[in-house]
């Protein structure tokens, strides 16, 4: 039905896959929404193919999607990140009034959700920085979502986020997770742990593959029955579909049709760039966002190709590869999200959010891309200790990464041996090693800054810090 007297409850501008699919969620759950795009056709799209399924009303204009609102409004923008957001704010903000709420849905980075929210406060409106995972299929039926932004405003909007968002165990996979960039933190941290998993993911079927000389299709079924288990996830039930598919074209298994260039709309990037930032090794996703950089050096690949020759690998499957894997490919899961997590409490700190990680875990349990039976167990981490140093000493996690050791070294052994580039799994289990040493080799690299820089070291048996003379007696000096 689609009436105009009434007023709109929300609003959404935005009407690509994401804001569309968004709305008619919104409809579908009694809401009256008001919907907008700068390109009318979209907006004529929706209420043709979808007008049927709740109440629109559909706006030509920002100030008509603004007049089309109950009071105190509440506006989803969902458009493409970066300026075009900034665009739609700047043409918005002048129409609203006191205690109006603006939400952003996009993927948008938190710094810049800081300085939005900031300038909306400043004119007494609300910003909600959101972060929306699940992809087309999710916005439509139930996402997971992370706003930001101020409890007031939580108040207003998060019953309606919440009745739209995925339920796993009656609970919504929706919570306020904290003041101004905070949202959207945590969703930035949700997609870089997207990529660590899917490298990870991709490593896996290239060794059953090439090592165990598995074709695509008998790999994917090797996906499907970890599915069953404790990798049960949404990244493991779709790899099992994709090695499944064959191409209509060619009758070849659709994997390999597909260009082997992994592309990257860029939030992968700013997850390891703020990691460093804020000191945080992060290796697993480093290495999926450089892995998939590789993949696109086509000119580089082919001139090593020429200079050294394609790797040949010779498949030799033994009876453990399999199993050997899932334990190598659970084991280093386990460090990837160790690290987001890791990452997200240090942000917590840093911009003063303090961050619920356990709720972080929860609402990733359904309608996001990295959904998993995996997060439960995340979420009981915390809940038995909510200042965990890390998700790897967790009791749980610690033995599961114990029962997976010698497998995951195995596997890593086995695939350097071939020449298979397994870099997810190497860095996770480099990662596990360098953090349970005893003693690392940073003690030479401070050695060695002292002596060309004086730029000091700490002694393991007293306060201060010290400098060798190296260019005179080398005697050594408080520093
Ligand atoms: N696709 C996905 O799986 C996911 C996407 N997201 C995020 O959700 C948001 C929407 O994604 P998606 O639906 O894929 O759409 P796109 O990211 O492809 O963005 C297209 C939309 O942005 C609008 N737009 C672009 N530039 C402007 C501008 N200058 N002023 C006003 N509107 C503009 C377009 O309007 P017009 O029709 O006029 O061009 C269209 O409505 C993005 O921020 C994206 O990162 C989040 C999670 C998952
Ligand atoms: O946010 C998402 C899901 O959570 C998007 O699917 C994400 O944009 C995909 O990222 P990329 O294109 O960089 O692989």
């Amino acid at each position: 039905m689609t009436t105009s007297e009434a007023p709109a409850r929300i609003a959404v501008t935005g009407l690509a896959v994401m804001g569309s699919n968004l709305a008619r969620n919104l409809a579908r759950h009694g809401y009256r929404v008001a919907v907008h795009n700068r390109t009318p056709a979209r907006t004529k799209a929706l209420m043709r193919e979808h007008g049927h399924e709740g109440e629109f009303v559909p706006a030509e204009t920002l100030s008509e999607l603004v007049e089309s609102l109950a009071t105190p409004r509440q506006i989803i923008i969902m458009v493409k990140a970066g300026t075009p957001t900034d665009a739609v704010i700047d043409e918005l903000a002048p129409l609203l009034g006191p205690g109006d709420m603006v939400i952003d849905g996009g993927n948008a980075h938190f710094a810049d959700t800081r300085r939005r929210e900031a300038a909306l406060r400043e004119r007494g409106l609300h910003f909600v920085g959101a972060g929306i995972s699940g992809g087309e299929e999710g916005a439509l039926n139930g996402p997971s979502i992370m706003p930001g932004g101020s409890a007031e405003s939580y108040k207003h909007v998060g019953p309606v986020l919440e009745s739209i968002a995925a339920q796993v165990d009656g609970v919504p996979c929706c919570v306020h997770v904290g003041p101004d960039g905070a949202g959207h933190f945590v969703k930035m941290v949700h997609n870089g742990i997207e990529y660590a998993d899917m490298q990870l993911i991709a490593e896996a079927y290239d060794l059953l593959h090439r090592v165990g000389g598995r074709g695509p299709a008998e790999v994917g079924e090797v996906f499907r029955d970890w599915d069953r288990g404790d990798l049960e996830s949404y990244l493991v039930e779709i790899t099992a579909e994709v090695l499944g598919h064959v191409d209509p074209d060619t009758g070849a298994a659709l994997v390999d049709v597909i260009a082997d260039e992994a592309e990257q709309k860029g939030t992968g990037r700013w997850t390891v760039q703020e990691a460093l930032e804020l000191g945080v090794p992060v290796t697993g996703i480093a290495e999926a966002v450089f892995a998939r950089s590789l993949s696109g050096r086509v000119g580089q690949r082919a001139a090593a190709r020429a200079a050294f020759g394609a790797s040949e690998v010779i498949p030799s499957p033994d009876d453990d590869l399999v199993e050997d894997v899932r334990l190598a490919l659970y084991a280093s899961k386990v460090v990837a999200y160790a690290q987001g997590f890791d990452q997200m409490r240090a942000a917590s700190v840093e911009y003063g959010w303090d961050l619920d990680l356990g709720a972080a875990a929860t609402i990733w349990r359904g309608g996001c891309i990295i959904r998993a039976r995996f997060l439960d167990r995340i979420r009981e981490a915390y809940d038995r200790n909510p200042d965990l140093p890390s998700l790897l000493v967790d009791d749980y996690f610690r033995d599961a990464v114990v029962r997976a050791e010698q497998a995951w070294r195995r596997v890593v052994v086995k695939a350097i041996n071939a020449g298979v580039p397994v870099p997810g799994f190497v860095s996770a289990l480099a990662y596990y090693d360098a953090l349970r040493s005893e003693r690392l080799p940073a003690a030479l690299v401070q050695g060695l800054r002292d002596f060309f820089g004086a730029h000091t070291y700490r002694r393991v048996d007293r306060e201060g810090s010290f400098h060798t003379l190296w260019s005179g007696d080398r005697s050594q000096v408080d520093a």
